[in-house]
């Protein structure tokens, strides 16, 4: 698959990659019901198989996939009430082809995506060719207590990185999370060891999620113009 060349970056290779993760699901199924504009394919599609039958219950992963999932019929529930997850289905910002290892948190809801997508018996990724990649370089987005941004943000400089707070678009401020909290887009260069950051970014006091998920994607399915790659990482 490697070296393949693909087309799309586009709405059609998103929908591609959408719909066949939705194919995936089985009758009786808790959904781990992703965020972005590929897993919202993915929720649309499951909006359809519920329409034709299909007998599924979804835990949203932000506020935006679980007004979506209302949208488009798919049956709610909370990790509370079902206990677990046997499917979650999920976006990333960039992937590493070699070992599966994600950017995650473009959209600001990596905190609940990664408590979803953790506690999945499996766990699909859904992309666009926009985010193969052989290595992580992406900045990595995390999740802070609005009280700890100045320290933390010290922190990240001593591993090397430079934080920058994400400022809303259509609004004068930062953005806020689902949770009340902060982002700091954190860039570090290329990431030589994701794990090792990942482990260092976590023990930092105030930080309540960082965007990097290593070892959690069973399979990432990459949709181009005309079809889907599928890459495994796990035995299903
Ligand atoms: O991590 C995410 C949200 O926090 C998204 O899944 C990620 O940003 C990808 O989004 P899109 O499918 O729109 O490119």
């Amino acid at each position: 698959m490697a070296g393949m060349k693909r087309t799309g970056g586009g709405e059609t290779a998103k929908r591609h990659a959408g719909e066949r993760a939705a194919e995936a699901i089985d009758d009786g199924d808790v959904v781990g019901l992703g965020t972005g504009s590929t897993a919202a394919h993915a929720i649309r599609a499951l909006g359809r198989r519920v329409d034709a039958g299909l007998d599924v219950t979804g835990v949203a992963t932000s506020f935006q996939s679980r007004e979506l999932a209302r949208e488009v019929g798919v049956p709610l529930t909370t990790l509370d009430e079902a206990g677990n997850v046997d499917i979650a289905i999920d976006g990333a910002d960039q992937f590493d082809q070699e070992t599966g290892a994600l950017i995650k948190g473009g959209g600001a809801a990596h905190a609940r995506e990664k408590v979803v997508d953790a506690s999945a018996d499996r766990f699909l990724v859904v992309a666009d060719p926009t985010k193969v990649a052989r290595g992580l370089d992406a900045s990595v987005p995390i999740e802070v207590l609005p009280a700890a941004r100045r320290p933390v943000g010290t922190e990240i400089d001593a591993l090397g990185g430079e934080p920058t707070l994400r400022r809303a678009e259509r609004k004068d401020g930062p953005v806020v999370t689902d949770n009340g909290n902060l982002v700091l887009d954190c860039a570090f260069g290329a990431l030589a060891n994701p794990g090792a950051l990942a482990a260092d970014l976590a023990s930092i006091p105030g930080v309540v999620a960082h965007g990097l998920f290593v070892d959690l994607a069973d399979a990432v399915l990459v949709g181009t113009d005309e079809d889907v790659e599928r890459y495994d990482y796990a035995a299903e």
